[in-house]
């Protein structure tokens, strides 16, 4: 009986080991076909405490043996209730183990609201909740003097963006996609995607097959995007026809992602002076929105 037991658990062992290896196959050829990190970098991780950016975060630390770059985590809590608090708990453990210096930024002690006292102001809670986070997690990495700023965006997570931007016609966002951003100004920190080719399924197959403790429930505002909706659309088209989203993606890299990069105009807002695209920032512009309709923050 022993004997079996312990096969069994060497054949389980021996299977993960392939699996990991095999990932990390993956996540190191993007990241040296795209030169995504070079050595002398200083790398910040967006680490939300879901499991994409914590595979991200390991990935990275695992690279750290093979190029010579500094790396770190930047944490936001955007204040809503019962979510990332829990994340936290969680990611304490994993930056601990990793010896990864975590830095913690909240929306109410820099904006002076947690999203959930001001969601009602908005079509749905993910627009504010993008938007001033996007702008802390780039001030943050500014701030911590990070080269780059590497987010757990997966394969599937490019593809519904993609999806998004082609069916709203917004055919401008297309220069975001790719698996990196170059610096398109001295403060907008070049974004990286270290998981641009590895599917949520392999993701989540890391956490079970690694018995990795990470939040897995989903924001409970997620429902209510534009996303949400589109990601159950894809998924149920793959169970039909297996294969479409990395069709999609095949796709998305034979057209768009060899054209040439539209020039993008950037100025600085002229009330923060961080990097926008108008004169005035969405950030300063959703926060005078606030100002107005409250008259508080
Ligand atoms: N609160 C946050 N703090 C730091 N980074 C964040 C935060 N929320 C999102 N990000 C970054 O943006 C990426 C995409 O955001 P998304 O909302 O899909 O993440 P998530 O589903 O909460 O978690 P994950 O993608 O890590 O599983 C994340 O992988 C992470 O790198």
């Amino acid at each position: 009986m022993t004997y079996i037991k312990d096969l069994k658990n060497f054949t389980i062992k021996g299977a993960e080991k392939i699996f990991n290896n095999e990932l990390m196959k993956k996540i190191r050829r993007v990241v040296k076909n795209y030169k995504l990190i070079e050595n002398g970098d200083v790398i910040s991780v967006a680490l939300s405490g879901g499991k994409d950016s914590l595979l991200t975060l390991y990935a990275l630390k695992n690279l750290q043996n093979e190029i010579n770059f500094k790396l770190n985590a930047i944490f936001i809590d955007e204040g809503i209730k019962n979510y990332r608090k829990n994340a936290l708990k969680y990611l304490r453990k994993h930056v601990k183990k990793l010896e990864v210096e975590l830095i913690k930024k909240s929306f109410k002690e820099e904006f002076g609201f947690k999203v959930d006292e001001i969601k009602d102001y908005f079509d749905t809670p993910c627009i504010p909740c993008g938007i001033f986070r996007r702008y802390l997690l780039n001030k943050t990495a500014y701030e911590v003097g990070a080269s780059k700023l590497a987010t757990g965006h997966n394969l599937d997570d490019e593809i519904q963006s993609f999806l998004m931007s082609l069916v709203r016609g917004d055919t401008f966002r297309f220069y975001k996609f790719g698996p990196k951003l170059d610096r398109i100004h001295p403060k907008l920190i070049p974004r990286i995607k270290p998981l641009w080719e590895v599917s949520e399924k392999e993701v989540i197959d890391w956490v079970v097959k690694n018995d990795i403790e990470v939040q897995m429930e989903r924001c409970p505002y997620s429902k209510y995007s534009f996303r949400f909706k589109l990601m159950n659309f894809l998924n149920e088209i793959e169970k039909i026809e297996p294969g479409t989203k990395e069709n999609i993606m095949k796709s998305f890299k034979k057209t768009f992602l060899s054209l040439k990069k539209k020039d993008v105009k950037v100025v600085e807002c002229k009330e923060c002076f961080w990097p926008s695209s108008n004169e005035l920032c969405k950030v300063c512009e959703l926060k005078k929105y606030l100002r107005n309709i409250t008259q508080q923050f």
